[in-house]
């Protein structure tokens, strides 16, 4: 398969029938695209356009490229040539077998050989609070252990080379080592969310609004700045969630931890 550099997204209309405001965008290999706006502006139908590689020939008219040319027809429909994967939070295994089965059947159908599946499970555990044992069954897996697998499942195994991630703010994981294993693979990652920590932690930002394409907004160093706090923050939460989970007794809170976080962010 040919190595995809870019996306191009190129405007259409939106949901009033007007032009879009920001009329083409240009995503490249291992950059982060956060996708913001209310309810309702278009984040997942973007998604979707780009999901299904349209050519103009849905609702709002716009055109994707890839490696700024038109796809042929087997780049769009023929499932071996998948360019697309996509991650929510409201996805679920279904197949009744272990972890450890499960990731290399993926791995030989794929044809990729020579993949450490310890090592996506390793992985995986990075993401998650809860452990992920070789031997435990899919389906028993909880919300969190499930995305995190996922997530290190598409870094590792599938070859699709843009990951479209739909509101994975609820999912139970440390979101931030998500999006850096993925684009850390060379992935062109758009992420839909209404999340500070994913939307500061992005390269750049789509604002999207009445269905249309708004403006692009680059991350400055100071939202970055933001994000690394609030990722801390989040840390923080998703230790405290295991806890409460685990029917322990919550004696403390990094007090300091957050503190300083929100001192700092009243300089800003
Ligand atoms: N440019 C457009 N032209 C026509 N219809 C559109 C356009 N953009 C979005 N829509 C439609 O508007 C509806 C809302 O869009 P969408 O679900 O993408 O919003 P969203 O921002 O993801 O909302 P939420 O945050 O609630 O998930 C959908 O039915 C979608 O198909």
């Amino acid at each position: 398969m040919e190595i995809i550099e870019s996306i191009t997204i190129k405007g259409g209309i939106d949901k009033k029938g007007m032009p879009e405001l920001l009329q083409e965008i240009t995503v490249t290999r291992g950059e982060i695209i956060g996708i913001v706006g209310p309810t309702g502006s278009g984040k997942s139908q973007l998604i979707s356009d780009i999901e299904q590689i349209a050519q103009k020939d849905t609702s709002t008219q716009r055109k994707i490229l890839i490696n700024e040319k038109v796809p042929g027809e087997a780049e769009r429909n023929d499932p071996r040539k998948k360019m697309v994967a996509q991650l929510s939070q409201n996805m679920n295994f279904f197949a009744d077998m272990a972890v450890f089965d499960f990731l290399s059947l993926h791995a030989r159908c794929r044809n990729k050989t020579g993949v450490d599946i310890d090592e996506i499970i390793f992985l995986a555990n990075q993401l998650t609070g809860e452990p992920i044992h070789k031997t435990d069954n899919l389906t028993i897996l909880s919300g969190g252990q499930t995305r995190a697998l996922m997530v290190a499942d598409v870094a590792v195994i599938s070859s699709s080379p843009i990951v479209l991630i739909d509101e994975i703010e609820n999912a139970g994981i440390k979101k931030h080592r998500a999006l850096e294993l993925l684009s850390g693979q060379g992935k062109i990652i758009l992420v839909v969310t209404h999340d500070p920590v994913l939307a500061l932690s992005s390269d750049k930002r789509i604002i999207m609004q009445c269905g249309g394409m708004r403006d692009l907004i680059e991350s400055t160093s100071q939202e970055k700045l933001v994000a690394q706090q609030l990722n801390r923050i989040d840390h923080e939460i998703l230790a405290l969630r295991e806890k409460v989970r685990q029917g322990k007794m919550i004696e403390y809170i990094e007090t300091e931890l957050l503190g300083s976080c929100f001192n700092s962010a009243c300089y800003l």
